[in-house]
């Protein structure tokens, strides 16, 4: 029992019997104070011991005061330890008010010592169980340790337990796959054993075929063997009678081997004395050979000697050749020399020369057939009608010069520039460009694009190297050029770089000016540079009227004359150069019946028409050296009056559309220029003035250039 039931037993049961004392005593008192409480109440709180009631048991109305004899016995009892402390404070305080009561506060000497006694008592048993609860206390403390270390050890174990668990779960769950696999492989092995035994059963059977089919076999092998037997015994005595044979033919043929090797031994000796005439005779051809050698080597030395004269010679054939290849040369120069002196010699005549140029098919025009049949080096080519048949249809031409669609800008400049030199050395040049309309007279004399150099026309090109000459010739020469640009239209001509708009119709002077103006009145434009007159030009082709016809939409139906003036002074002599260049850009000389212009364009065409014929009038007639030359009959004529008749230098492009419909506008055009390259001017002079100077007419002074008077 643990020491706290103990007190407690002691508390309610033990110590009953000073309960039951205690309560008697009090229930006692109390009946002789209230007299009126019943016994069982008493009864209910405490019971009492047997002794103690007996000690303390006092009737009603009985004087309470303890015999001496009544305390000693409780004194000596046992009873208070046997007591409840709860018991022992009650009787105390019974005790001490029953005495209180009686002796009026004083306290029998009896009723102290009990009083002491219960009082240690109560003491003692204080600190018993105080002890008691110490021990207790520590025993649980002890007790609480050993169950906290057993609550790890078991929180430990449950703990480890739990991953133990885990552990054998999963080799639970393991063994459990395992022996899902296991019955799985018992399930295939227990199958692959029915299998197999019907496999076994299977080789069982095919065991006991085999061993039939075994014993068949080994009857047929058998029987195999016998008749072997008996083949090999016939086979054997025949092999017996074969080599009985053989050994017959054996002697046979040794005996013919004999035979042989004395056929042989004699043979060998007719073949040795074969090898010894042959011999003698391979003796007798070296020598031989080596009178061929000695013979080949004189003769290879006089065919050496015979090539060394041969290449002699060749040399002395090859130094005359040399001689004859200079002397063709030389022709080839005389040639050309004679071509540059017929040049000068038509030069001197005055020949109007004549360039033709045929323009190539535009875009769009390639699939057109063409009339030039044929191009010559030396300005020959054939003109063809390809819609007419016989003699009529192929005519042959011949000019100066032939250009064909192929031939550039620079080409054709290159053979008209000697020609625009000569105008710094005084001559007058007029190169004009005649054709239908849209046969490409803008395009030779201008260009089709003027920022474009390689496009540039005769005009900027022939500026162009005029300024290049005259700068060239600077520190000798002083030269000053002057340009104008003049229009005839419709009999009319007009300022091309007039600044006055109202565009007033110009004179022409008959008579050559000192200055050498025809048309004095048209504005005269120094120029100084390329740049100048690229600036002047673009002002007067931007004045120069154009309209649509039905053959050209930019048919110009004008004739644009640009005529530079160039002056040179001779800073050493102080001689006066006068040279003048028209460059004349003729309005389309194709028929008024094919153009179909009608009012104006008519009016046009006809003043067009009228002013060419004049001019083929003009130069049939210098062509015929006609005493009446009829430059009046038109303006156009009489502005080129100076360059047509006189000294001058003229140069004519005839402009060719090739295209097959043109044709017959082609073949006029040609005839008209031919009748132009028949013309003979005169000897081409030079425009001098000044000291040292001859007079060109003979009588000095400025040359006479144009009186006035039609030849
Ligand atoms: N040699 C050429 N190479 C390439 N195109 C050319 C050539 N000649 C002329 N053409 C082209 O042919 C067309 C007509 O040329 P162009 O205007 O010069 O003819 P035209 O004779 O001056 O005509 P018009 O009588 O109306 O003045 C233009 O488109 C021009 O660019």
């Amino acid at each position: 029992m643990n020491p706290h039931s103990e007190v407690h037993a002691r508390e309610n049961g033990e110590s009953n019997g000073l309960n039951e004392v205690l309560n008697g005593y009090v229930s006692e008192r109390t009946k002789s104070f209230e007299g009126s409480v019943e016994e069982s109440s008493a009864a209910s709180i405490h019971r009492v011991g047997d002794k103690i009631n007996d000690i303390f048991h006092l009737k009603q109305g009985y004087c309470v005061d303890l015999p001496a004899i009544r305390i000693s016995e409780l004194m000596k009892l046992n009873s208070l330890e046997n007591a409840s402390t709860q018991s022992l404070f009650s009787i105390m305080n019974k005790i001490l008010d029953e005495s209180i009561e009686q002796k009026n506060g004083d306290l029998s000497h009896r009723v102290a010592s009990l009083m002491k006694k219960v009082v240690q008592e109560i003491e003692r048993r204080t600190s018993a169980q105080a002890k008691n609860f110490k021990n207790q206390n520590n025993l649980y403390k002890v007790r609480e340790g050993k169950y906290q270390s057993r609550l790890r050890v078991f929180e430990t174990l449950a703990t480890g337990t739990t991953e133990e668990n885990e552990l054998v779960m999963n080799q639970l769950q393991q063994i459990k796959i395992e022996k899902a696999k296991i019955e799985e492989k018992k399930k295939l092995e227990e199958q692959d054993a029915v299998r197999l035994m019907k496999e076994k059963d299977q080789n069982d059977a095919q065991i006991l075929a085999l061993k039939q089919e075994l014993e068949l076999a080994k009857q047929r092998y058998e029987k195999h063997c016998s008749q072997l037997e008996t083949q090999a015994k016939e086979t054997k005595v025949e092999l017996d009678k074969k080599l009985m044979d053989l050994e017959c033919l054996l002697t046979d043929s040794r005996k013919k081997v004999k035979e042989l090797e004395a056929f042989s031994e004699s043979r060998s000796l007719r073949w040795k004395n074969k090898e010894l005439s042959y011999k003698s005779f391979m003796d007798f051809q070296f020598g031989s050979l080596q009178g061929l050698r000695m013979a080949s080597e004189s003769i290879k030395q006089e065919v050496l000697e015979k090539q060394r004269i041969y290449s002699e010679e060749f040399n002395h054939l090859g130094v005359k050749l040399k001689g004859l290849v200079d002397a063709a040369e030389n022709y080839h120069m005389v040639l050309a020399e004679n071509r540059k002196l017929y040049n000068e010699v038509q030069d001197l005549k005055g020949n109007i020369r004549v360039y033709c140029r045929i323009r190539p098919f535009l875009p769009g025009q390639s699939e057109k057939q063409t009339t030039i049949e044929y191009m010559g080096e030396n300005g020959e080519f054939v003109v063809a009608n390809p819609l007419k048949q016989g003699k009529e249809s192929h005519r042959l031409f011949k000019f100066n010069k032939v250009f064909g669609p192929a031939a550039t800008q620079e080409e054709v400049f290159l053979d008209t520039q000697p020609l625009i030199r000569s105008v710094l050395d005084g001559y007058n040049v007029c190169i004009f460009a005649y054709g239908q309309t849209g046969s490409g007279k803008t395009y030779t004399m201008t260009g089709p694009n003027v920022s474009s150099r390689e496009d540039w026309g005769v005009n900027y090109r022939a500026l162009n190297d005029l300024f290049h000459i005259s700068q060239s010739r600077k520190s000798s020469i002083k030269y000053e050029v002057g340009v104008q640009m003049v229009e005839i239209y419709n009999e009319q001509v007009r300022d091309l770089l007039s600044s006055d708009s109202s565009q007033k119709r110009l004179g022409i002077w008959n008579t050559a000016q000192p200055n050498g103006l025809v048309v004095p009145d048209a504005s005269m434009h120094p120029v100084k540079s390329t740049a100048d007159v690229l600036e002047l030009m673009n002002i007067g082709l931007m004045n120069r009227a154009v309209g649509a016809t039905a053959l050209n939409e930019r048919s110009s139906r004008s004739h644009s004359v640009l005529t530079v003036h160039v002056r040179g002074m001779d800073l050493e002599t102080d001689a006066v150069l006068r040279g003048s260049l028209h460059l004349v850009d003729l309005a389309g000389s194709e028929r008024v019946d094919r153009s179909e212009a009608t009012g104006d364009r008519l009016r046009e065409a006809q003043h067009i028409n009228k002013s060419l014929s004049a001019l083929g009038d003009v130069i049939f007639a210098l062509a015929q050296k006609s005493p009446y030359v009829p430059y009046r009959n038109s303006k156009l004529t009489q502005v080129l009056q100076s360059s047509l008749g006189g000294q001058a230098k003229t140069l004519m492009f005839v402009q060719l559309n090739p295209d097959v419909d043109s044709y017959s506008e082609t073949v006029s055009t040609l005839k008209f220029a031919e009748r132009v390259s028949g013309v003979e001017l005169g000897a081409a002079r030079s425009n001098k003035e000044g000291k040292g100077c001859q007079r060109i007419d003979g009588t000095g002074g400025i040359p006479k250039r144009c009186n006035g008077k039609e030849r």
